[in-house]
């Protein structure tokens, strides 16, 4: 029988960890619409957008380590990284819920997920991010990439798609997830190439990744 919800777990809804930690196992990845409430979405996306017009935002880079550069063909959103300690209350709620889902998936799954990094995200109309993975050779930590959109009013002719490819380095098959405000994509960062299509209106999102111990490998 499923557990109740203790009032720490309030963050999400009592269904929700079950069905992505089903959708994990099942698939390597899950599509979770309203993951958060509308209400939580737009205290995000308005403050992000605050942090945009403050010109809190770098281009992004690709690579690790000193390979780290700026390379606008592959990708050319804007991020701007999150800390942890000194998150917004806005930020916390997600970050409480991402904390929760963290351990409900170490109970289902053993991964050994110990903390969770991310930045935020915008692309502004035009831009973009290629086929790519998100683990690195020599940084292997990565291993649930998450990623939580927040334009409440995505409509299909707005672009900027999430497409997975389901089958390792193939072209095909493929699934495009649309980016709608609330929707909470997860998926196994070493498994799945995929890309970002090229967004026709401001797309904002939070991209990070639950991560194990450095000397672990999966
Ligand atoms: O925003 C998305 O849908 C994916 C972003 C992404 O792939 C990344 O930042 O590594
Ligand atoms: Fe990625």
């Amino acid at each position: 029988m499923r557990q109740p919800a203790s009032p720490a777990l309030s963050a999400l809804s009592p269904d929700t960890p079950e069905a992505i930690e089903d959708a994990l196992i099942e698939k390597g990845y899950a599509c979770v619409p309203g993951f958060l409430s509308p209400a939580q979405v737009h205290a995000l996306a308005a403050e992000t957008l605050r942090l945009w017009d403050d010109g809190e935002f770098q281009f992004a880079r690709i690579g690790t380590g000193t390979n780290r550069q700026r390379c606008p063909q592959v990708r050319s959103d804007r991020i701007l990284w999150l800390d942890n300690d000194h998150l917004s209350a806005p930020q916390k709620v997600y970050f409480d819920a991402l904390d929760e889902l963290r351990q409900r998936i170490n109970r289902a799954t053993m991964m050994g997920l110990v903390d969770w990094e991310g930045h935020l995200a915008l692309y502004p109309p035009g831009t973009f991010y290629k086929r790519h993975i998100d683990v690195f050779a020599n940084a292997r930590e990565r291993q649930l990439t998450t990623i939580l959109y927040l334009n409440p009013n995505w409509q299909p002719g707005d672009g900027g798609e999430l497409r997975l490819y389901l089958d390792g380095a193939e072209m095909e098959p493929y699934i495009d997830l649309e980016p709608r405000g609330g929707t909470l994509v997860t998926f196994l960062s070493s498994r799945f190439y995929h890309e970002v299509l090229p967004a026709h209106t401001e797309r904002l999102s939070i991209t990070g990744w639950y991560r194990v111990r450095s000397t672990r490998h999966f």
